[in-house]
């Protein structure tokens, strides 16, 4: 994959350019097709972005938006994805919503709901919005065995995968369920927004040559042949 960085001078900077890259991707699609698909990121630094994103004016009820992977919890459990992404996307009225795991989710994590979903649905996305961790994962694509290697593989061929993270990540320790890399790939434009220099370093170690994406799952992103990756940075 080619892949570009942007670095911006401070959080906003980086949320402003996001949401403008992002906006653009939307009202394309919705030129071209009448409709668009955003898949977006829980956590801490995409939220800031679709806050944004959502106070742009478009024809909302035209626009799906789907996380990129979410926690097994229920969905209006603080540390529900969709739930942070419902409060971003308060201001867009009508917005249609596709979750990855069931309203109630019970016993272990399972990417049935996801998978059928995503089979029924078979376009590209118009858009996704990556975050990534310091441990270098992105969507719920943590380093280690974990993750099934086929969900990293860029010709993969599940939309989404069951993972149950080792050890659990102390600020929401739960399985998940993400899509996969080959997923994620599928999409008109493809962007990555991360904060902070442990991140900055991050990326530097996974872009080089024969970075290990069972260390540095990010490395399977910037590495992927396909679209071109838009990393946006800031301190
Ligand atoms: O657990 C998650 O972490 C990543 C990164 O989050 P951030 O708070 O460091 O921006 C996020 O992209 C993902 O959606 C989330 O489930």
């Amino acid at each position: 994959m080619s892949w570009t960085i942007a670095e911006h001078a401070d959080a906003e900077a980086l949320a402003e350019a996001c949401a403008t890259r992002l906006g653009a991707a939307l009202d394309e699609a919705l030129r071209q097709r009448g409709c668009a698909v955003l898949a977006a990121a829980g956590g801490r630094t995409a939220p800031p972005i679709l806050r944004r994103l959502a106070a742009q004016p478009r024809d909302w009820s035209a626009v799906t938006v789907a996380p990129t992977d979410e926690r097994w919890v229920a969905a209006e459990h603080p540390d529900s994805n969709l739930r942070a992404l419902r409060e971003a996307f308060a201001g867009a009225p009508g917005l249609r919503w596709q979750p990855l795991v069931p309203p109630r989710p019970q016993g272990p994590a399972d990417a049935t709901l996801a998978n059928t979903a995503f089979t029924l649905f078979d376009e590209a996305f118009d858009a996704v919005l990556l975050g990534m961790g310091g441990d270098g994962h992105f969507a719920s694509l943590f380093p280690g065995a974990p993750t099934p290697a086929d969900a990293l593989a860029a010709d993969g061929r599940a939309d989404a995968v069951a993972v149950v993270p080792d050890p659990l990540p102390a600020s929401a320790p739960h399985a998940r369920v993400s899509l996969t890399l080959a997923r994620l790939l599928r999409s008109r434009c493809l962007l990555l927004a991360a904060s902070g220099a442990d991140k900055r370093a991050v990326l530097r170690r996974a872009a080089e040559a024969g970075a290990d994406p069972r260390r540095w799952p990010v490395a399977a992103l910037l590495h992927a042949p396909g679209a071109p990756l838009e990393i946006h940075w800031s301190p």
